[in-house]
């Protein structure tokens, strides 16, 4: 994969258009289906016929001159600049890989390149799992939840799903494992779900802080027949546990202990477990809502991912703030991915969209409008973008239940705090929530906070006032790699003003 030559700057000025934006973008996969789909194909079981014409990995072609993934060793996490060793995307030589046994492969059309996606292909390799990688399409040869590697060093990066996913799909199998994540991740609460699997009956020890990666964790199968997570934190802890819970030898009852925050992950799980075959039920009764799994097997598929509606989002606000008119070719608005609810916030500022038949498009109003209050408990990735939106409205826009952000990649509604307050642009901060108050804006050099989703809706602001510069633009590698040279070919101007002494 070719590198995106804005990642290695230490920092870029953007320069508005004269002109609208105009034009068609095609988003790259979802992050969110394409590390689930990773590790639901390790998951499914090769003596499972596949419901489609899944091939033996012999004759997969993987092109391997394709391939680059994250180098996965746990001795990144130590190089002094972590935040930008962490995401480094390595090529790793797989030109003598071998070529598993005769079992049946998934393969997942659609996959996104980027730091989640690859830190996730490492760590399912560094569990035995073989990978082929040509361009999009990935090939996966499924353990069935029987890890060829009983006893490995895993490194999970800055990736929330992959770090909240992995260790319920390690804990109902066999073997010690040692999980470590990057920095950043390590600061991200884990406890909920080490707490869950402690009570199925997994031997977890933490290496550092209670609470956090990195940890061992000795697996040994799911025991016992209920159990309960928080979901007001993050909603990631239930997905990774609804995904192992097929692996269990009896039926398993995952009970949510209190709100659930972006509960559409949790459909976006439970549609990929179906089509890898695995079926759940929902319970809802005296002692409140959860799910019962009964023990199942994923069958290799061939599946196809749709286009990151979160990533879309950044292209649908460029063309509300420029009076533009953009389409997202490969998205349809009918999406179930939550960040798609986007649209609602835009109209409700004046946008007009056009939902097409796969494809959506957005064009912006004369002036943008404010003076409401809008909840993004259900989206709440998409808080930035808001954040940034509103800047550019004809009143004050408050944004609320999303206190869970300040647990994301950055504290989050801070992040955003630090960065309009540079702007000289006023923001209040609530424990859950902000309020923009739109005014002039200064241009200013803005931090990033090694924090995708604070440097792409920065960028927002950069597209429609002259002299904005981000730090550290390389950030945007965790989910949106070109994100930079996407907007530059929409008619942004990004400029590198500082570079990396050794990029
Ligand atoms: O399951 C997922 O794919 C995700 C769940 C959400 O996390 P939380 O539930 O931790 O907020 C979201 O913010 C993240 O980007 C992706
Ligand atoms: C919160 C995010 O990521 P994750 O939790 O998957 O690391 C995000 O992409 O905004």
């Amino acid at each position: 994969m070719e590198s995106d030559p804005f990642l290695k700057a230490k920092a870029v000025r953007l320069h508005p258009s004269a002109y609208p934006l105009q034009g068609d973008v095609e988003i790259s996969g979802s992050k969110s289906l394409t590390n689930r789909a990773l590790i639901l194909a390790a998951l499914s079981d090769p003596t499972v016929l596949a419901s489609t014409d899944t091939t033996p990995f012999e004759n997969a072609n993987p092109d391997v001159a394709d391939r680059s993934v994250a180098d996965s060793s746990v001795a990144d996490s130590s190089v002094a600049d972590s935040s930008v060793a962490d995401r480094s995307v390595a090529d790793r030589s797989v030109a003598d890989r071998s070529v598993a046994d005769s079992g049946r492969v998934s393969v997942v059309h659609g996959v996104l390149h980027c730091d989640d996606s690859h830190w996730c292909i490492g760590a399912l390799e560094s569990l035995g799992i073989q990978i082929g990688v040509n361009g999009t399409t990935v090939t996966v040869g499924g353990c069935g939840g029987r890890w060829a590697n009983q006893e490995a060093a895993v490194f999970t990066g800055s990736s929330g799903t992959l770090s909240r996913f992995l260790p319920p799909a390690l804990a109902a199998g066999t073997g010690t494992y040692t999980l470590r994540a990057s920095e950043q991740m390590s600061k991200r609460p884990v406890g909920p779900l080490v707490d869950a699997l402690r009570a199925l009956g997994t031997d977890i020890q933490y290496l550092g802080s209670d609470g956090y990666y990195p940890f061992v964790l000795n697996a040994r199968g799911f025991h016992g027949s209920e159990v309960q997570v928080p979901g007001n934190v993050s909603s990631q802890y239930l997905s990774g546990l609804l995904m192992a819970a097929p692996l269990a030898q009896s039926p398993l009852t995952i009970r949510i202990e209190n709100d659930l925050v972006q509960p559409a992950y949790i459909d976006l799980t439970l549609s990929l477990m179906r089509e890898f075959g695995v079926e759940v039920d929902r319970v809802a009764d005296e002692r409140g809502i959860g799910f019962r799994v009964s023990p199942q097997r994923y069958r290799p598929e061939t599946v196809t991912l749709e286009a990151d509606a979160s990533t879309a989002g950044y292209f649908f606000a460029l063309a509300a703030l420029t009076r533009g008119r953009i389409r997202v070719v490969n998205l349809d608005a009918r999406t179930t991915q939550p960040d798609i609810a986007l649209l609602d916030v835009l109209e409700r500022m004046g946008a007009r969209v056009v939902r097409g038949a796969g494809w959506t498009e957005v064009h912006g109003p004369q002036q943008l409008r404010g003076g409401f209050s809008v909840s993004l408990h259900e989206f709440s990735d998409q808080a930035l973008t808001v954040g940034a939106l509103a800047v550019f409205a004809d009143g004050p826009v408050t944004v609320t239940d999303v206190g869970h952000i300040r647990k994301h990649e950055s504290d989050r509604i801070a992040a955003l705090h630090a960065c309009l307050e540079r702007l000289g642009v006023q923001m209040t901060e609530m424990e859950d929530g902000f309020t923009v108050t739109p005014g002039l804006v200064s241009p200013a050099r803005l931090a990033t906070f090694d924090d995708h989703r604070v440097a792409m809706s920065m960028a927002l602001i950069g597209a429609v006032i002259p002299g904005i510069e981000l730090e550290d633009p390389g950030c945007v590698s965790k989910t949106c790699p070109d994100f930079f040279s996407r907007i530059q070919n929409i008619g942004v101007g990004v400029e590198v003003v500082e570079r990396r002494p050794s990029s």
